[in-house]
C-alpha cells in the first residue's frame, strides 16, 4: 500500500531557483517552469460555435532532461462562469543538445501525440511527427501548437488542428499568466 505521508526523496521542481537545479539542456525552456491559468478561444471547422474556455498549464522538472507537462481546460460563458470539464493531456517534454524537443502527449480521448520542433527566443513550435489512436478515438491526423513567452510574463499558446477530414487549421489559442504572479 503506498504511505502518502512519506517524502517523496525525488519531488519535481516548479522554478529554477529551487531544487534541483534545471538540467543543462532545459535552458531553453525554463521559463516555462511553473504553472499558468489564462482564458482562451476555440473554433473548428465541424463545430456549429466557437467556444471560450479556460486553462490551467504546469510544467516541472526533477533535475533530469526533460519537462513533466500536464494541462487541464475547462469550458466558460461570457462572465467566465465555468460550464464543464473539457481536454486534459499530460505528457513529457524531451529536449535535445541543440534545442530540439520530442515531446510525448496522452489525452483521455484516446489520442497519443509525439511531437517534434524547436525552442529558441521564447518560442517553442511542436509539429505532429505520430499520432496514435485508440479504436474509439476521433480521427485526429496532426497538430501544431507554438507556445510565445513575452516580456511582461504571459504565454501565448496557439493550437492548429488537422482531424475529422479536416486540414490543418486554427483549433485554440490562450494567454496564460503565471498563477503565482511572478
Ligand atoms: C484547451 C484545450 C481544448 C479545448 C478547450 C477543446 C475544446 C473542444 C470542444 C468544446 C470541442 C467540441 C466538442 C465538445 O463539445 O466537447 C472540441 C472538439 C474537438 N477537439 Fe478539442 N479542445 C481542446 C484540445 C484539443 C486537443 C489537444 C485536440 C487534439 C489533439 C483536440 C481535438 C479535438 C477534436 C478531434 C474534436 C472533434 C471535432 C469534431 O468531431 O467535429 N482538442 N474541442
Amino acid at each position: 500500500m503506498i504511505d502518502r505521508d512519506r517524502h517523496h526523496p525525488y519531488p519535481d521542481a516548479l522554478r529554477p531557483d529551487e531544487s534541483p537545479a534545471p538540467h543543462e539542456l532545459l535552458a531553453p525552456v525554463t521559463g516555462l517552469l511553473g504553472t499558468w491559468v489564462g482564458r482562451g478561444r476555440g473554433q473548428y471547422p465541424t463545430l456549429p460555435e466557437a467556444f471560450a474556455y479556460e486553462q490551467e498549464v504546469t510544467f516541472s522538472h526533477d533535475g533530469r532532461p526533460f519537462l513533466h507537462y500536464e494541462a487541464r481546460a475547462w469550458l466558460v460563458d461570457g462572465d467566465g462562469t465555468p460550464l464543464r470539464p473539457a481536454a486534459r493531456e499530460s505528457g513529457w517534454w524531451r529536449m535535445k543538445p541543440d534545442g530540439g524537443v520530442e515531446a510525448l502527449i496522452t489525452q483521455p480521448t484516446g489520442i497519443a501525440e509525439i511531437m517534434v520542433g524547436r525552442a529558441e527566443d521564447g518560442t517553442i513550435d511542436l509539429a505532429t511527427h505520430a499520432v496514435a489512436l485508440a479504436p474509439t478515438a476521433k480521427d485526429v491526423e496532426a497538430t501544431r501548437r507554438r507556445y510565445t513567452l513575452a516580456d511582461d510574463g504571459t504565454l501565448d499558446f496557439v493550437h492548429d488542428l488537422a482531424a475529422v477530414g479536416q486540414p490543418l487549421g486554427h483549433h485554440l489559442s490562450a494567454r496564460l499568466r503565471r498563477e503565482d504572479g511572478k
